[in-house]
């Protein structure tokens, strides 16, 4: 493939873009975060994890949310789930306030969260049955979402039997048989390899395409996440604060075939700058290479 090198700014935006944020952004806003603040108190003291965090979600947009270890996208996304309380702020689904866990939000993590003890149809099923839906019709609706999803016939596979991708497909199935109004992914594709994961973020992009979803996706991988978005929430670290909301100007229908179009290069190159600044203070979890190293072999050979 050739790197098309004409030099555009990120802020670039087709017509046809710009037309598709204009219609976006008259859509009704699923999800609503206003100053959102959270602070841990520890024995060792207070970390602002979010602070003043402000964005909306619009109905059937794919929002990315990319940032540096530690800017706080595992606690925004655990806020939203309601799995945990916040300091201050507001987050709002449908105009009312999250107080906790509920159907109208799914989630999907990076681990696999499968019942290893269910089939791949029981674990799309548990959540229906546990609300009460009779067997015969879960397994019907179920039924759907294992089409949706490519794995009607793995229906009575176990999760030990499956993939990584495949164990992932089970989960997002599980998560939208509720039909929640929007789906959570937090890392969702981070344990797979490279080939495996460029064909599942081709896959969610086919499910997003086909049904009412609102999508809010933590990654760390930059090429994921513009691949994947409209826009792209980029926090910055201690504390968690929203440094920039960029409108992804790549054209849909996306496709990794875009990864050296003009604005995909432009895109990430602003990412970059935002993410891995020239001056950037010390990072906290950055390795350092030590000049010298220890030899705890005596080899005669050196390998190399
Ligand atoms: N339970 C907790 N108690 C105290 N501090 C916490 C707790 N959870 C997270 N933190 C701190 O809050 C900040 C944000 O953490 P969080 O895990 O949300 O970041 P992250 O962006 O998801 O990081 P990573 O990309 O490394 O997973 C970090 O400084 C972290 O040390």
């Amino acid at each position: 493939m050739q790197a098309n090198t004409d030099q555009i700014s990120y802020l670039t935006q087709s017509e046809a873009v710009k037309a598709r944020f204009d219609k976006l952004k008259q859509r009704e806003v699923i999800l609503e975060v206003k100053n959102l603040t959270k602070v841990y108190r520890g024995a060792k003291g207070e970390t602002t994890a979010l602070k003043d965090v402000s964005f909306k979600t619009h109905r059937r947009e794919f929002v990315c949310v990319i940032g540096p270890s530690g800017c706080g996208k595992s606690t925004l996304i655990r806020t939203l789930a309601g799995l945990e309380s916040y300091t201050s702020g507001e987050v709002l689904l449908d105009g009312k306030p999250v107080t906790g866990p509920g159907r109208d939000r799914g989630m999907v993590f990076q681990g696999y969260t499968l019942f290893p003890w269910l089939s791949v149809k029981k674990n799309v099923m548990f959540g229906l049955e546990m609300n009460g839906m009779p067997s015969e019709e879960a397994s019907r609706e179920v039924a759907l979402w294992l089409e949706l999803v490519g794995l009607e016939k793995f229906a009575n596979a176990y999760p030990h039997e499956l993939s990584g991708g495949m164990k992932q497909r089970v989960a997002i199935a599980r998560a939208l048989v509720n039909q929640p109004r929007i789906l959570l992914m937090d890392e969702p594709f981070g344990a797979l390899d490279a080939q495996t994961r460029c064909k599942m973020q081709t896959h969610l992009l086919e499910i997003w395409r086909n049904i009412d979803i609102t999508i809010l996706f933590i990654t760390h991988d930059l090429d994921e996440a513009i691949l994947l978005a409209d826009r792209i929430l980029v926090l910055k670290a201690h504390p968690g604060e929203v440094q920039e909301l960029i409108e992804v100007s790549v054209p849909r229908p996306r496709s990794p075939d875009q990864l050296f179009t003009p604005e995909f290069i432009a895109t990430k190159a602003r990412l970059e700058e935002l993410i891995h600044p020239p001056t950037e203070p010390v990072d906290e979890d950055a390795v350092s290479v030590p000049s010298r190293m220890i030899r705890f072999v005596n080899v005669a050979d050196n390998v190399e």
